[in-house]
Protein backbone atom coordinates (compact mmCIF):
# COMPACT_ATOMS: atom_id res chain seq x y z
CA UNK A 1 0.00 0.00 0.00
CA UNK A 2 1.45 3.73 -0.81
CA UNK A 3 0.69 5.39 2.52
CA UNK A 4 0.01 9.23 2.50
CA UNK A 5 2.67 9.80 5.30
CA UNK A 6 5.03 7.58 7.06
CA UNK A 7 7.47 8.06 9.54
CA UNK A 8 10.57 6.28 10.91
CA UNK A 9 12.61 6.92 13.46
CA UNK A 10 11.75 10.59 13.29
CA UNK A 11 14.19 13.06 15.68
CA UNK A 12 13.44 16.49 16.28
CA UNK A 13 16.46 17.67 19.09
CA UNK A 14 16.58 21.12 20.50
CA UNK A 15 20.25 21.03 21.59
CA UNK A 16 19.77 18.49 24.15
CA UNK A 17 16.32 18.12 24.43
CA UNK A 18 14.47 15.75 22.29
CA UNK A 19 10.78 17.52 21.29
CA UNK A 20 10.38 14.34 18.62
CA UNK A 21 11.81 10.87 20.04
CA UNK A 22 12.02 8.05 17.59
CA UNK A 23 8.49 8.18 16.36
CA UNK A 24 7.36 5.55 13.98
CA UNK A 25 3.90 5.81 12.23
CA UNK A 26 2.32 5.25 8.82
CA UNK A 27 -0.87 7.42 7.29
CA UNK A 28 -3.38 5.72 4.94
CA UNK A 29 -4.81 7.65 2.46
CA UNK A 30 -8.09 8.73 3.04
CA UNK A 31 -8.76 8.66 6.51
CA UNK A 32 -9.24 11.28 9.35
CA UNK A 33 -6.72 10.85 11.90
CA UNK A 34 -6.53 12.73 15.90
CA UNK A 35 -3.41 13.80 17.26
CA UNK A 36 -3.64 13.79 20.84
CA UNK A 37 -1.57 14.49 23.72
CA UNK A 38 -0.87 17.32 26.34
CA UNK A 39 0.97 20.51 25.89
CA UNK A 40 3.85 20.19 25.04
CA UNK A 41 4.03 16.53 24.30
CA UNK A 42 5.63 17.42 20.77
CA UNK A 43 2.29 17.30 18.26
CA UNK A 44 3.17 20.58 16.29
CA UNK A 45 6.77 20.08 16.29
CA UNK A 46 5.63 16.98 14.39
CA UNK A 47 3.39 18.22 12.15
CA UNK A 48 5.74 21.09 11.19
CA UNK A 49 8.46 18.38 10.31
CA UNK A 50 5.75 16.30 8.23
CA UNK A 51 5.47 19.80 6.49
CA UNK A 52 8.58 20.24 6.15
CA UNK A 53 8.63 23.80 8.11
CA UNK A 54 11.29 22.27 10.14
CA UNK A 55 14.28 19.54 9.32
CA UNK A 56 14.49 16.53 11.42
CA UNK A 57 17.56 15.62 13.35
CA UNK A 58 17.36 11.94 12.85
CA UNK A 59 14.79 9.51 10.81
CA UNK A 60 13.10 9.40 7.96
CA UNK A 61 9.77 11.02 6.60
CA UNK A 62 8.47 10.33 3.32
CA UNK A 63 5.05 11.80 1.84
CA UNK A 64 3.59 10.03 -0.79
CA UNK A 65 6.27 8.23 -1.01
CA UNK A 66 8.71 11.03 -1.76
CA UNK A 67 10.94 13.23 0.57
CA UNK A 68 8.92 16.59 1.30
CA UNK A 69 11.44 18.70 1.48
CA UNK A 70 11.82 21.30 -1.20
CA UNK A 71 9.11 19.39 -3.12
CA UNK A 72 7.05 21.63 -4.52
CA UNK A 73 4.99 18.92 -5.94
CA UNK A 74 4.40 17.05 -2.79
CA UNK A 75 4.17 20.53 -0.93
CA UNK A 76 1.41 21.76 -3.10
CA UNK A 77 -0.75 18.70 -1.88
CA UNK A 78 -0.27 19.92 1.93
CA UNK A 79 -2.44 22.34 3.82
CA UNK A 80 -1.59 23.01 7.10
CA UNK A 81 -3.78 25.25 9.03
CA UNK A 82 -1.54 26.34 12.29
CA UNK A 83 -3.36 27.88 15.66
CA UNK A 84 -2.63 31.57 15.52
CA UNK A 85 -1.57 31.62 12.13
CA UNK A 86 0.08 34.70 10.93
CA UNK A 87 -0.88 36.81 7.86
CA UNK A 88 0.79 40.18 6.79
CA UNK A 89 -0.67 43.11 8.63
CA UNK A 90 -2.60 44.60 5.50
CA UNK A 91 -4.43 41.28 4.68
CA UNK A 92 -8.27 41.53 4.47
CA UNK A 93 -10.01 38.07 4.60
CA UNK A 94 -9.89 38.48 0.34
CA UNK A 95 -6.48 38.17 0.31
CA UNK A 96 -5.92 35.28 2.33
CA UNK A 97 -8.38 33.29 0.64
CA UNK A 98 -6.49 34.87 -2.42
CA UNK A 99 -3.19 34.11 -1.47
CA UNK A 100 -4.76 30.15 -0.67
CA UNK A 101 -6.45 29.43 -4.24
CA UNK A 102 -2.95 30.64 -6.04
CA UNK A 103 -1.03 27.93 -4.15
CA UNK A 104 -4.06 25.20 -3.79
CA UNK A 105 -4.21 23.14 -6.65
CA UNK A 106 -7.86 21.91 -5.46
CA UNK A 107 -9.21 24.57 -4.29
CA UNK A 108 -13.47 25.13 -4.23
CA UNK A 109 -13.83 28.96 -4.57
CA UNK A 110 -17.63 28.28 -4.41
CA UNK A 111 -16.87 26.30 -0.77
CA UNK A 112 -14.85 28.86 0.16
CA UNK A 113 -17.27 31.31 -0.29
CA UNK A 114 -20.57 29.36 1.45
CA UNK A 115 -18.38 28.78 4.40
CA UNK A 116 -17.23 32.64 4.69
CA UNK A 117 -21.22 32.69 4.83
CA UNK A 118 -21.99 30.65 7.79
CA UNK A 119 -18.96 31.60 9.64
CA UNK A 120 -20.27 34.93 8.81
CA UNK A 121 -16.75 36.58 7.76
CA UNK A 122 -16.88 39.83 6.20
CA UNK A 123 -14.37 39.66 3.06
CA UNK A 124 -13.80 42.72 3.32
CA UNK A 125 -11.83 43.47 6.89
CA UNK A 126 -8.58 42.95 7.70
CA UNK A 127 -7.51 39.88 9.22
CA UNK A 128 -5.95 41.54 12.21
CA UNK A 129 -9.11 43.48 12.90
CA UNK A 130 -10.97 40.11 13.88
CA UNK A 131 -12.02 38.64 16.96
CA UNK A 132 -10.28 35.82 18.13
CA UNK A 133 -12.86 33.28 17.24
CA UNK A 134 -12.76 34.80 13.74
CA UNK A 135 -9.40 34.52 13.00
CA UNK A 136 -9.93 30.44 13.97
CA UNK A 137 -12.55 30.45 10.84
CA UNK A 138 -10.47 31.59 8.55
CA UNK A 139 -7.86 28.94 9.13
CA UNK A 140 -11.21 27.11 9.07
CA UNK A 141 -12.50 28.04 5.76
CA UNK A 142 -9.24 27.77 4.21
CA UNK A 143 -8.73 24.08 5.42
CA UNK A 144 -11.60 23.09 4.15
CA UNK A 145 -12.20 24.86 0.78
CA UNK A 146 -8.49 23.96 -0.24
CA UNK A 147 -9.55 19.85 -0.35
CA UNK A 148 -5.77 19.45 -0.32
CA UNK A 149 -4.73 16.20 -0.31
CA UNK A 150 -3.32 16.13 3.71
CA UNK A 151 -5.23 18.93 5.22
CA UNK A 152 -3.83 19.59 8.76
CA UNK A 153 -5.57 21.02 11.21
CA UNK A 154 -3.33 22.28 14.49
CA UNK A 155 -5.69 23.02 17.11
CA UNK A 156 -7.86 25.21 14.66
CA UNK A 157 -10.57 26.83 17.15
CA UNK A 158 -9.31 28.95 19.91
CA UNK A 159 -11.70 31.16 20.61
CA UNK A 160 -14.39 29.46 18.04
CA UNK A 161 -17.42 29.20 19.68
CA UNK A 162 -19.74 25.72 20.12
CA UNK A 163 -21.86 26.96 17.45
CA UNK A 164 -18.60 27.36 14.99
CA UNK A 165 -17.19 24.68 16.06
CA UNK A 166 -19.76 21.71 15.03
CA UNK A 167 -20.21 24.11 11.76
CA UNK A 168 -16.34 23.09 11.16
CA UNK A 169 -17.12 19.18 12.10
CA UNK A 170 -20.32 18.92 10.04
CA UNK A 171 -19.06 20.54 6.83
CA UNK A 172 -15.74 18.72 7.47
CA UNK A 173 -17.76 15.41 7.08
CA UNK A 174 -20.26 16.87 4.98
CA UNK A 175 -17.53 17.35 2.11
CA UNK A 176 -14.86 14.58 3.12
CA UNK A 177 -17.74 12.41 2.16
CA UNK A 178 -17.72 13.29 -1.53
CA UNK A 179 -14.07 14.34 -1.33
CA UNK A 180 -11.75 12.21 0.40
CA UNK A 181 -8.88 13.09 1.59
CA UNK A 182 -6.01 12.95 4.38
CA UNK A 183 -7.01 14.81 7.72
CA UNK A 184 -5.11 15.06 10.87
CA UNK A 185 -6.93 16.93 13.61
CA UNK A 186 -4.52 18.05 16.68
CA UNK A 187 -7.06 18.59 19.51
CA UNK A 188 -7.42 19.59 23.29
CA UNK A 189 -11.33 18.70 22.69
CA UNK A 190 -11.00 14.80 21.91
CA UNK A 191 -14.58 13.52 23.27
CA UNK A 192 -15.98 16.83 20.70
CA UNK A 193 -14.52 14.94 18.18
CA UNK A 194 -14.46 11.50 18.88
CA UNK A 195 -16.41 10.78 16.45
CA UNK A 196 -15.10 12.02 13.26
CA UNK A 197 -11.93 10.55 13.85
CA UNK A 198 -11.51 7.24 12.37
CA UNK A 199 -7.22 6.84 13.95
CA UNK A 200 -5.88 7.86 17.14
CA UNK A 201 -2.41 9.26 17.79
CA UNK A 202 -1.05 9.84 21.64
CA UNK A 203 2.01 11.72 22.09
CA UNK A 204 3.93 12.17 25.53
CA UNK A 205 7.30 14.01 26.26
CA UNK A 206 8.03 13.72 22.36
CA UNK A 207 7.35 9.84 22.00
CA UNK A 208 4.02 8.43 20.07
CA UNK A 209 2.22 6.07 23.21
CA UNK A 210 -0.44 5.18 21.32
CA UNK A 211 -1.43 4.06 17.78
CA UNK A 212 -4.88 2.99 17.36
CA UNK A 213 -7.79 2.77 15.03
CA UNK A 214 -10.51 4.63 17.13
CA UNK A 215 -12.89 1.69 16.52
CA UNK A 216 -10.26 -0.84 18.54
CA UNK A 217 -10.03 2.34 21.63
CA UNK A 218 -13.85 2.53 22.05
CA UNK A 219 -13.87 -0.62 23.33
CA UNK A 220 -10.68 -0.92 24.39
CA UNK A 221 -10.75 0.26 28.16
CA UNK A 222 -13.20 0.44 31.03
CA UNK A 223 -13.96 1.18 34.51
CA UNK A 224 -14.63 -0.77 37.43
CA UNK A 225 -16.36 0.49 40.92
CA UNK A 226 -17.08 -1.35 43.68
CA UNK A 227 -15.69 -2.45 47.13
CA UNK A 228 -11.70 -1.79 47.37
CA UNK A 229 -10.66 -5.91 48.40
CA UNK A 230 -13.13 -7.01 45.82
CA UNK A 231 -12.14 -4.58 42.99
CA UNK A 232 -7.91 -5.30 44.58
CA UNK A 233 -8.60 -9.19 43.88
CA UNK A 234 -10.22 -8.97 40.69
CA UNK A 235 -7.36 -6.65 38.78
CA UNK A 236 -4.55 -8.75 40.08
CA UNK A 237 -2.56 -9.70 36.98
CA UNK A 238 -4.55 -7.28 34.92
CA UNK A 239 -3.01 -4.09 33.28
CA UNK A 240 -4.51 -1.33 35.05
CA UNK A 241 -4.09 2.34 33.69
CA UNK A 242 -5.55 4.38 36.50
CA UNK A 243 -6.82 3.76 39.57
CA UNK A 244 -9.18 5.94 42.12
CA UNK A 245 -10.02 4.75 45.80
CA UNK A 246 -12.51 7.02 47.55
CA UNK A 247 -14.08 5.86 51.11
CA UNK A 248 -14.03 2.34 51.17
CA UNK A 249 -14.51 1.92 46.86
CA UNK A 250 -12.08 1.53 45.00
CA UNK A 251 -12.15 2.14 41.55
CA UNK A 252 -10.33 1.37 38.58
CA UNK A 253 -9.47 1.60 34.84
CA UNK A 254 -8.11 -1.48 32.84
CA UNK A 255 -7.28 -2.58 29.15
CA UNK A 256 -9.89 -5.28 28.52
CA UNK A 257 -8.35 -8.73 26.96
CA UNK A 258 -9.13 -9.73 23.28
CA UNK A 259 -12.38 -11.27 24.35
CA UNK A 260 -13.78 -9.15 26.83
CA UNK A 261 -13.99 -11.73 29.47
CA UNK A 262 -13.65 -9.99 32.29
CA UNK A 263 -16.77 -7.37 31.88
CA UNK A 264 -18.61 -10.80 31.96
CA UNK A 265 -16.65 -11.56 35.40
CA UNK A 266 -17.14 -8.41 36.64
CA UNK A 267 -21.13 -8.20 36.31
CA UNK A 268 -21.05 -11.74 37.97
CA UNK A 269 -19.48 -10.57 41.30
CA UNK A 270 -21.74 -6.97 40.92
CA UNK A 271 -19.06 -5.02 40.36
CA UNK A 272 -20.56 -1.28 38.33
CA UNK A 273 -18.93 -1.35 34.73
CA UNK A 274 -18.63 2.17 32.66
CA UNK A 275 -17.04 3.09 29.19
CA UNK A 276 -14.08 4.86 29.00
CA UNK A 277 -13.80 8.20 27.08
CA UNK A 278 -11.60 8.95 24.54
CA UNK A 279 -10.81 11.62 26.43
CA UNK A 280 -10.26 10.42 29.47
CA UNK A 281 -8.48 7.19 28.20
CA UNK A 282 -5.98 9.68 26.44
CA UNK A 283 -5.55 10.86 29.41
CA UNK A 284 -4.96 8.30 31.47
CA UNK A 285 -2.42 6.72 28.86
CA UNK A 286 -0.25 9.47 29.04
CA UNK A 287 -0.30 9.99 32.78
CA UNK A 288 1.14 6.33 32.76
CA UNK A 289 3.67 7.04 30.10
CA UNK A 290 5.25 9.62 32.31
CA UNK A 291 4.68 7.96 35.66
CA UNK A 292 6.42 4.80 34.01
CA UNK A 293 9.43 7.49 32.40
CA UNK A 294 9.54 8.94 36.16
CA UNK A 295 9.88 5.07 37.86
CA UNK A 296 12.73 4.40 34.82
CA UNK A 297 14.85 7.24 35.61
CA UNK A 298 14.78 7.34 39.26
N1 LIG B 1 12.24 26.03 18.40
C1 LIG B 1 12.25 25.40 19.56
N2 LIG B 1 13.30 25.49 20.39
C2 LIG B 1 13.33 24.86 21.57
N3 LIG B 1 12.31 24.08 22.04
C3 LIG B 1 11.23 23.96 21.26
C4 LIG B 1 11.13 24.62 19.98
N4 LIG B 1 9.92 24.29 19.44
C5 LIG B 1 9.30 23.51 20.33
N5 LIG B 1 10.09 23.31 21.43
C6 LIG B 1 9.75 22.49 22.61
O1 LIG B 1 9.36 21.21 22.16
C7 LIG B 1 8.30 20.71 23.00
C8 LIG B 1 7.13 20.32 22.12
O2 LIG B 1 6.51 21.50 21.62
P1 LIG B 1 5.26 21.46 20.64
O3 LIG B 1 4.92 22.86 20.27
O4 LIG B 1 5.57 20.50 19.55
O5 LIG B 1 4.15 20.82 21.61
P2 LIG B 1 2.58 20.60 21.37
O6 LIG B 1 2.32 19.16 21.65
O7 LIG B 1 2.20 21.11 20.04
O8 LIG B 1 1.95 21.48 22.53
P3 LIG B 1 0.58 22.35 22.58
O9 LIG B 1 -0.54 21.37 22.75
O10 LIG B 1 0.79 23.19 23.80
O11 LIG B 1 0.49 23.15 21.32
C9 LIG B 1 7.98 21.80 24.01
O12 LIG B 1 8.66 21.49 25.21
C10 LIG B 1 8.57 23.05 23.36
O13 LIG B 1 8.98 23.98 24.33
Amino acid sequence: MEYAIEVSGLEKAFGSFKAVNDVNFSIEKDKIYGLLGRNGAGKTTLMKLITAQIFPTGGNIKVFGEDPYENREVLTQICFIKESQKYPDHYTIRDAMAVAKSILPNWDEEFALSLMDEFRLPSKRRIKKLSRGMHSAVGIVIGLASRASITIFDEPYLGLDAVSRNVFYDRLMDDYGEHPRTVILSTHLIDEVSNLLEHIFVMADGELILDQDAENLRGMAFTLTGRAPEVEAFISGKEVIHREPFGGLLSVTIIRDHHGHELKQAETIGLEITPVSLQQLSIYLTTKSREQKGAMTK
